[in-house]
């Protein structure tokens, strides 16, 4: 009872435009890096101000994504991966709402090629080129954070070859506006098996997330330089705990657009760093394999909870 009158938190909004990050190791930097690990480390998330994506941007790639879902199933249905979920995802009967598009090594001209040769034989330069600057932006933005991560808990050098091994997934998202009797969930609340996810919705809300500090944090319409970061499972196994992937759901009221950059650590066993490990945080996981835990939660493991998904998998 009490809990819904519970006051609930803003998530915490954070300006990482040139000015207050540059240049690196400058007192702005510093202070930034603190804002952003205590806002990962309440909610696992926040709102990131980030100006290199321009408003012009931002619209050509939800036009461009737009003709992308606008194509016949059959040719979206040509996007397909080795990974469960990097593809096309639609018409699926317990989430009817959601569709998806996958694109891997998003941030490499060749990734991204492939996928425009794939939807558009006969080529579409606005699609292949609107995506990698928005996907080399973003990646930046990611790294960025990673960065203050792994400054903030003096594990730097954990961080490089992790960086190396990270690939980046572009996903596309269109929720269509459900019918009567419908459910109006466009996804059920789950955890994001990536490093960090980085979404923009198209002029709408509809994100929803659960934290340590607030239950349930709606997400409203943001503008074109704010972007929703969070932590995913991989980032709770390396940080041992400190930081918690988020618990998030999307609803759907109107028709809806999305994007998100997941990254995602390949070919690479992430061991949680010593540094992070003490008496009060004792190692709580084994090493990971991040496309295997992708295997083992596709292969029907039913939780959505990290705490235990990520505790039958690599739990100690
Ligand atoms: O549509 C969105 O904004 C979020 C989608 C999402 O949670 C996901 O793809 O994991
Ligand atoms: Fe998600």
């Amino acid at each position: 009872m009490m809990d819904s009158f519970r006051e609930q938190p803003n998530l915490p909004v954070i300006d990482l435009t040139r000015k207050n990050v540059e240049p690196f190791g400058s007192t702005s930097w510093v202070s930034t890096r603190q804002e952003v690990v205590k806002a990962l480390e309440e909610h696992g998330c926040f709102i990131a101000i980030y100006d290199k994506v321009s408003v012009e941007h931002y619209e050509a790639l939800f036009n461009v994504s737009k003709e992308a879902f606008g194509l016949p199933f059959e040719t979206k249905s040509l996007n397909i991966s080795d990974t469960p979920t990097f593809g096309y995802v639609g018409q699926k009967p317990y989430i009817p709402l959601y569709e998806a598009l996958g694109i891997e090594k998003s941030t490499t001209e060749q990734g991204v090629q492939q996928f425009t040769d794939l939807l558009w034989p006969s080529g579409n330069q606005s699609f292949s080129k609107t995506v990698i600057a928005y996907t080399k932006f973003v990646a930046a933005l990611e790294q960025m954070v990673m960065r203050m991560i792994s400054e903030s808990y003096g594990i730097e050098k954990h961080y490089e070859p992790i960086l190396g091994a990270t690939s980046y997934l572009f996903k596309m998202m269109k929720y269509r506006r459900p019918k009567e009797n419908e459910t109006n969930f466009g996804i059920f609340p789950h955890t994001d098996y990536s490093m960090m996810s980085i979404l923009q919705q198209h002029q709408v809300g509809g994100v929803h997330l659960k934290t340590k500090v607030g239950h349930d944090i709606p997400i409203g319409a943001l503008s074109p330089s704010s972007f929703i970061v969070m932590a995913g499972d991989g980032c709770m196994v390396w940080t041992n705990g400190r930081i918690k992937s988020t618990e998030h759901s999307v609803i759907i009221e109107e028709e809806r657009y999305s994007v998100g950059l997941f990254s995602f650590i390949r070919d690479f066993i992430i061991e949680v760093p010593e540094e992070v490990v003490d008496d009060e945080h004792p190692l709580q996981y084994k090493p990971f394999d991040m496309y295997k835990f992708i295997h083992f939660i596709a292969s029907g493991y039913e939780a959505n909870k990290s705490d235990s998904h990520l505790k039958a998998f690599c739990g100690l």
